[in-house]
C-alpha cells in the first residue's frame, strides 16, 4: 500500500541503497575484483590486505563495501571522516579486531577461517586523513595494514590524496561514473516504491543532470517529488540551457568586456551565488586566456592565466571569510574581485568565439564534499546532544531535525540548543543561501544558545577570555576537536600534578626524601 504522497522524511539515497552486489548498478569489473579479493581472505591472508575503492562521489563505493560485508557474513566496522580517526582510535579498532580473531583461532585450523570471525574495517574519505582530527591517522593505517588479519577497505574520491606508502600496500580498484541510461531504472524503482508517477523523459532529465552521480540523481528526484504524486519533465528544474545561456553571456562580459560596470551588472542579474560564480570563472579562465602556440621561445603558460588566478584566489579568500564568520557583506568584495579581476589583469584583448563550459566534475565533487563535511559537523553537534553515534545522527537524526525545523519555533529552539551556525542552519532548512528568513531564525536562536552554551565551567572561566567562547559556534570541526584534545591534555596534566603532589606529601609525612632528591638539603 502506498502513501498518498511520497515519503519526504527519509533520505531516499539511503533508503534505496542496494543491499547486495546484484542490485548495484554499473562498475561490474570493480565489483568482480573486490569479490575475488574477499574470496582470497577465506583461504589465506592475501598479499594485499587492504583495497582502495576510489572514484567520483555517489557511484557506489561505500555501498559496495557494505554489500560485501553482508554477502561474506563479515561484521563491519566503519570509521567515517566525522568520527575521530587518530592513531589511537585506529589502533583500538584494529587491535580489538585482532583480539577477536585470536579468541576464535584456537577452534580453527590455520587458514580455515571462513565466515563471521572476520571483521571488515572500512575507512571512508581516506584521501582526507590529515588535520588534527585524524592526527597520526595515515601512519597508523599503514601500520595496521601491514599486520592486520582482517580485511580493510579504504574509500576515496582522489587516490592521489592517499600517501604513497599506503597505496603501495593496497590493491587499487577504480570506480567510474554511472551512465545516465543505467541511472534511469534505479530512479524508476524508487518512483514505483514511492507510488510516484514519473515519465521516462523526466527521469532521463534528472539522470543526465546528475553527471553520473547516482546519489545526486536520487536527491534531485526526491526534491522534485516534494508534495507531488506525479513528476512531469517540465517540473524537473535542472541547470538547463536557460541558466547556461545567461551565465555564458555574463562570462563574455567578464572576460572580453571593456566596461567594469557592464560586467558587474550582468553578473548581478544572475541567479548564482559568488560561490557558484567563482567556479564558472575558474573553469573558463584557461579557455579564455590560452597559450599562444606561435609565441617564440620555450612554451610558456600565458601570464594572463597566472594573473587571472591570482585575483581569483583573492576572491576565494573573501569567500573563506564569509564561510568562517558568516559575514555575508564580504560576498560583495568576492563578487567584485572575480568579475572585474580577469578583465583588469589581461594583457590584451581576446576576440573570437570561446565555447565556455560548466564547472567540471571535480569541482562539483568538492562541493559535495564540503556539503558532506557540513553534514558531519551538524552530526557531531547532534550526536553530542543525544549521545548517539555519528552514523545514527547523520542518517536518522539529521532528517528528523530537518522535518522538525520546518516549524519555525522548533527551528529557533533546535538551532539555539544545538548551537548550529548560520551555514548549518541553511543546510538544515534546505535553503539555497542565508536568506532573510534564515537569518531571522538564526538571530532569534541566539538568546537560547546563550542560555545553553553561555555558562562555562569554572575551570575555563579563569583561563579563557569570554570572546573565545563566543566564537565557538564559528569554530571548524578540526578546531573543536583540537580544543577537546587540549582540554583532555590539560586535565591529564592537572591530574598527574595532583597525584604527584599527593605522593610527595605522603612521602614527606613518612620522612622519605623525594625521588630525585639526594639529600634533605638538595631541593
Ligand atoms: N552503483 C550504484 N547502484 C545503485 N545505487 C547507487 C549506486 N551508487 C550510488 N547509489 C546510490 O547513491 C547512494 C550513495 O552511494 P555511495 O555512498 O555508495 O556512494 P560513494 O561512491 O561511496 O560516494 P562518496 O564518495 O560520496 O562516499 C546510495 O545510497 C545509493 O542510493
Amino acid at each position: 500500500m502506498h502513501m498518498d504522497q511520497p515519503d519526504q522524511f527519509s533520505d531516499w539515497a539511503e533508503k534505496f541503497r542496494p543491499k547486495t552486489f546484484k542490485e548495484i548498478i554499473g562498475n561490474k569489473k570493480a565489483l568482480h575484483e573486490l569479490r575475488l579479493w574477499a574470496d582470497e581472505w577465506t583461504v589465506k591472508v592475501p598479499e594485499n590486505r587492504a583495497v582502495i575503492l576510489y572514484g567520483p562521489a555517489g557511484v557506489g563505493k561505500t555501498t559496495s563495501a557494505h554489500a560485501l560485508a553482508r554477502e561474506m557474513g563479515w561484521e563491519m566496522i566503519e570509521l567515517n571522516a566525522g568520527d575521530q580517526r587518530t592513531a589511537d582510535v585506529i589502533d583500538k579498532v584494529a587491535g580489538s579486531a585482532s583480539r577477536m580473531r585470536t579468541l576464535f583461532s584456537h577452534e580453527k585450523a590455520e587458514g580455515d577461517d571462513k565466515g563471521s570471525d572476520k571483521r571488515l574495517i572500512v575507512l571512508d574519505e581516506a584521501d582526507n586523513l590529515h588535520g588534527t582530527y585524524d592526527k597520526g591517522g595515515s601512519k597508523a593505517i599503514s601500520d595496521v595494514i601491514s599486520k592486520t588479519t582482517h580485511p580493510i577497505i579504504l574509500i576515496a574520491n582522489d587516490v592521489y590524496g592517499i600517501t604513497q606508502t599506503i597505496r603501495s600496500q593496497c590493491l587499487e580498484i577504480p570506480f567510474s561514473s554511472i551512465q545516465s541510461r543505467s541511472i534511469v531504472p534505479a530512479l524508476k524503482r524508487a518512483c514505483d516504491a514511492e507510488g510516484l508517477v514519473c515519465g521516462e523523459d523526466a527521469l532521463m532529465k534528472i539522470a543526465e543532470n546528475a553527471g553520473g552521480d547516482l546519489r545526486s540523481a536520487m536527491n534531485d528526484l526526491q526534491a522534485c517529488a516534494a508534495g507531488k504524486s506525479e513528476i512531469k519533465a517540465e517540473d524537473v528544474v535542472v541547470s538547463g540551457r536557460d541558466v547556461k545561456e545567461t551565465i555564458f553571456k555574463a562570462l563574455v562580459k567578464v572576460f572580453k568586456g571593456k566596461n567594469r560596470k557592464e560586467a558587474l551588472d550582468a553578473v548581478g542579474t544572475l541567479d548564482e551565488t559568488p560561490e557558484d560564480l567563482i567556479m564558472w570563472v575558474d573553469e573558463n579562465l584557461p579557455l579564455q586566456f590560452p597559450d599562444d602556440p606561435k609565441a617564440p621561445g620555450p612554451k610558456m603558460v600565458n601570464p594572463d592565466i597566472a594573473n587571472g588566478y591570482a585575483v581569483l584566489s583573492r576572491a576565494d579568500l573573501y569567500l573563506g571569510r564569509v564561510r568562517l564568520r558568516q559575514n555575508y557583506r564580504m560576498w560583495r568584495y568576492a563578487g567584485f574581485m572575480m568579475t572585474v579581476g580577469p578583465m583588469s589583469v589581461r594583457s590584451k584583448e581576446y576576440t573570437g568565439f570561446i565555447k565556455y563550459s560548466s564547472p567540471s566534475g571535480w569541482k562539483r565533487m568538492g562541493q559535495a564534499k564540503s556539503m558532506r563535511s557540513m553534514r558531519d559537523n551538524i552530526a557531531v553537534k547532534i550526536s553530542a546532544r543525544h549521545m548517539d553515534s555519528m552514523r545514527v545522527s547523520r542518517n536518522e537524526l539529521i532528517p528528523y531535525y530537518m522535518r522538525l525545523m520546518e516549524n519555525e519555533d522548533y527551528a529557533v529552539n533546535l538551532t539555539g540548543v544545538s548551537d548550529f551556525d548560520l551555514d548549518e542552519l541553511v543546510y538544515l532548512l534546505r535553503a539555497k543561501s542565508a536568506t532573510k528568513a534564515v537569518q531571522g531564525v538564526y538571530d532569534k536562536s541566539r538568546a537560547i544558545a546563550a542560555k545553553h552554551h553561555g555558562a562555562e565551567p569554572e575551570f575555563f572561566k579563569e583561563k579563557k577570555p569570554r570572546k573565545e567562547k563566543e566564537d565557538k559556534s564559528q569554530m571548524t570541526l578540526e578546531e573543536i576537536a583540537a580544543a577537546a584534545e587540549k582540554k583532555k591534555q590539560l586535565d591529564a596534566e592537572k591530574q598527574k600534578a595532583e597525584a604527584d603532589e599527593k605522593a610527595r606529601k605522603e612521602k614527606a609525612e613518612k620522612g622519605e626524601p623525594p625521588k630525585n632528591q639526594k639529600s634533605l638539603f638538595d631541593f
